[in-house]
């Protein structure tokens, strides 16, 4: 156990975890990471100043806003003009940095032009912090930064190392020089007389350099100043607490049973919409509940994420989970009847969640098979806003922002190795087996026909490009402001269809097949809320195998599949800088979400950045990976990580505040933007982001399709307009076709 310590401040920064953990993996340290605003020390120097005598050193985190404003920086503003005697080593990094310049003469002004996950070749001083790094690329997230009225900054003339006059005590250590439309960009500096760092870019990013390096040669300076000092902490402080609050739902227990299973050989030309169609009488008057990966010509589209199709038949009589903002009830129905409800907070939503895992936990399925039962749903995006503490846009009805459904029969496809399983968790469930291994085994090669849509979609209300536009502006100007890094600005398009939703969805999968394509259809027992729901999307959120190794796969780029582009011509704009530094961004969020997890081990990114092709688009794919050990982590993962990055831009809580007053009108965002997936008996998940989807309340019978993407300071509102056009196409092509 190691016995220093650092104290990590936190301004509401979608990168902090990534630095907590570069500094626990490369120094002999325990981190506290408290929040700017901590309501213990905020009003209280005092209480503060004895906290300060626990550690050993401070990072001042990065952050949204601007390093002037109190409520952007709070405690860090307090670490400069600390008494003497609780001086303390700080390394303060972006906001932090500038803060540190702020307090000591330095100005802080707007660059010309942002600068948002863009990397760049630096030109430090090789000593200090930066002793033996070599070459340094840096990650850089910002967009307003620190001037010395140092000569380098007008000409090239002088020596970049001395201070500049009006700031005698702040030495610079490292220069961005690359940047003809800014200028030379102060990018590291430390103070003589005290013992504070500071850099402007981001070392702990996943394409930044000498990380390790810069942080180790802190630490060294820091023991040194200390040691010198004579300065020793006090006591070693508590580790912070987990964020599930432990919510016990009194659920029946039963043992962990065994899967009985069949499995049969899926060859041909079958086809799973009939695969559906033959099952629909096993469901009892429910709707099967479709998780399809989508083929063409009879090939999974991405057979990396969609090998499998599951087809889950709950009964009507199904266990039901169902929680909504609105009034914050949870309530879990079975047979029929409500059988729980209290009001809670979204974390007696994950309890809940792990609770029925545990008694409904199950083995000896087929080992290939990632589903072998569980509950199957959606989480809104709404309900991740509640994670976050970011205030949901205000809505009339208690519609179910969770809602999820215990499958206990199923039949899966493997698309790989051409085999069907069937499935059930029920003991002595002999009889359904055999009886749907005969209805697998009679379905005929591909015998489908794609059932005729009524030509009667109608647009309602949607998005029009001055609009959008606007917002895109809107966006950019908070992006100038230093409020957001990046923000995916999206839409609503609002259709009347009245043709059967499985019809729709079946016109869908023909039309743009996906991994994670989705079929379903939730009613509770009453009927008050009723939904409906066909997806094509492309991405994963996150999946987690049985033996905890999880996975997130954002896209973050993307470009529309039209005449004369080609794959090659696709995968030139997406090397594209602005492109990459889009990706870059979401890559450096997901990594903090996930290193956010207690427990997680050797979180990397496998794959940076490829292109993957889907039917009316071309997309640029990360994948972040990391290990994880029990199945409550495996749900923290997922309630550290809502909403999905992808979705809101970073970092992300000022990202989601501003969205929701630039989206405001269009009220929320619902299902879109949410996911969608399963967690499994067998102690596996898989999540997608719901996009490329529509959803319908039987109430309203009108199906909303959400569209956007992300905006940074280097895009155009028109492409911004078309690239929305784009997503939402192939469920405008669903929706209002015409037979
Ligand atoms: C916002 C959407 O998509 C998201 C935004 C993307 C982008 O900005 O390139 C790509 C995939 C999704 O994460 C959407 O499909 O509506
Ligand atoms: N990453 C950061 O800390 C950004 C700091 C500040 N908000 C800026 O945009 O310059």
């Amino acid at each position: 156990m190691p016995k220093n310590s650092i104290l990590y401040i936190d301004a509401y920064d979608s990168f902090s975890n990534n630095i907590i953990a570069l500094l626990r993996d490369n120094l002999p340290v325990t981190v506290e990471s408290i929040k700017i605003d901590d309501s213990r020390f905020v009003l209280n120097d005092d209480v503060f100043q004895k906290y300060l005598n626990n550690f050993n050193a401070v990072v001042a985190g990065p952050g949204p806003g601007h390093p002037a404003n109190s409520t952007d920086v709070g405690l860090i503003g307090k670490l400069w003009t600390l008494p003497d005697e609780c001086t303390l080593p700080v390394l303060g990094i972006c906001l932090g940095f500038q803060n540190l310049a702020l307090a000591f003469g330095g100005d802080i002004e707007r660059l010309n032009e942002p600068r948002h996950g863009l990397v760049r070749h630096l030109t430090h001083c090789d000593r200090d912090i930066f002793s033996g790094i070599g070459e340094l690329d840096a990650t850089q997230y910002h967009s307003l930064h620190v001037r010395l009225s140092h000569d380098i900054e007008v000409d090239h003339s002088t020596d970049p190392w001395t201070p500049a006059r009006k700031c005698k005590q702040l030495v610079p250590l490292a220069w961005d020089l690359s940047d003809l439309n800014n200028g030379p960009i102060l990018m590291a500096a430390w103070h003589c007389h005290k013992p504070f760092w500071g850099v402007q870019y981001h070392p702990e990013s996943v394409c930044s350099s000498g990380g390790s390096e810069l942080i180790q040669n802190w630490w060294a300076e820091a023991s040194r100043w200390n040691a010198v000092q004579g300065r020793q902490c006090d006591v070693t402080p508590p580790t912070v607490s987990r964020m599930i609050e432990q919510v016990t739902v009194s659920v029946e227990y039963r043992a962990p049973s065994p899967v009985g299973w069949r499995a049969v050989p899926y060859g041909g030309k079958k086809n799973v919409a009939d695969l559906v169609n033959i099952l629909r009488v096993q469901c009892e008057r429910a709707e099967p509940i479709l998780l399809e990966s989508g083929v063409r010509d009879f090939k999974p589209v991405n057979p990396e994420t969609g090998r499998f199709s599951i087809i889950g038949l709950p009964t009507k009589d199904a266990l039901q989970l169902r929680w909504s903002t609105k009034d914050r009830l949870l309530t879990l129905e079975a047979e029929g009847k409500v059988v729980y409800s209290k009001q809670m907070p979204i974390s007696g939503v994950y309890a809940a969640v792990e609770s029925i895992m545990t008694e409904h936990k199950a083995s000896h399925g087929p080992t290939d098979v990632p589903f072998w039962g569980g509950l199957v749903g959606y989480m809104s995006y709404e309900a991740g806003l509640e994670s976050i503490d970011v205030p949901p846009a205000a809505v009339e009805d208690a519609r179910p922002d969770v809602w999820f459904m215990l499958v206990e029969r199923s039949v899966v496809v493997d698309h790989v190795k051409h085999c069907t399983y069937i499935q059930s968790l029920s003991e002595s469930d002999e009889v359904w087996l055999d009886h749907v291994v005969e209805l697998v085994q009679n379905l005929n090669s591909h015998t489908s026909e794609l059932p005729s849509s009524k030509p009667d979609g109608v647009i309602i209300s949607g998005p029009n490009k001055a609009e959008y536009c606007a917002k895109v502006n809107a966006c950019q100007k908070q992006l100038r402001a230093g409020e957001s890094y990046e923000l995916c600005l999206t839409d609503q398009t609002l259709i009347r269809n009245s043709a059967k939703p499985w019809a729709l969805y079946q016109r869908l999968r023909e039309a743009n097949p996906a991994p994670f394509g989705a079929y379903l259809h939730f009613a509770d027992a009453e009927k008050k809320h009723e939904l409906d729901l066909i997806s094509s999307s492309p991405e994963r959120f996150l999946s987690w195998s049985r033996g905890g190794k999880c996975q997130f796969r954002p896209i973050k780029g993307t470009v529309k599949k039209e005449a004369g582009m080609t794959r090659k011509k696709a995968e030139e704009i997406l090397r594209s800088e602005k492109e990459r530094a889009e990706n870059l961004m979401i890559v450096d969020l997901i990594r903090h979400d996930l290193n956010g997890v207690e427990g997680v081990r050797d979180v990397c990114v496998p794959k940076l950045m490829q292109v993957e092709e889907y039917a009316t688009v071309y997309q640029l794919v990360s994948v972040i990976e990391g290990q994880l050990d029990t199945a409550a982590s495996t749900t923290a993962a997922l309630a550290n990580s809502l909403p999905p990055g992808s979705m809101t831009g970073a970092p992300k809580k000022r990202s989601c505040e501003l969205l929701g007053a630039i989206e405001a009108a269009s009220g929320p965002r619902g299902l879109y933007s949410g996911v969608l997936g399963y967690f499994d008996v067998g102690g596996g998940g898989d999540f997608s982001v719901i996009i490329r989807s529509a959803f319908k309340w039987s109430e309203d019978g009108v199906w909303t399709v959400g569209a956007g993407g992300a905006v940074t300071a280097l895009s155009e509102p028109d492409a911004e307009w078309e690239e929305m056009l784009a997503k939402r196409q192939s469920l405008m092509d669903v929706l209002l076709a015409s037979s």
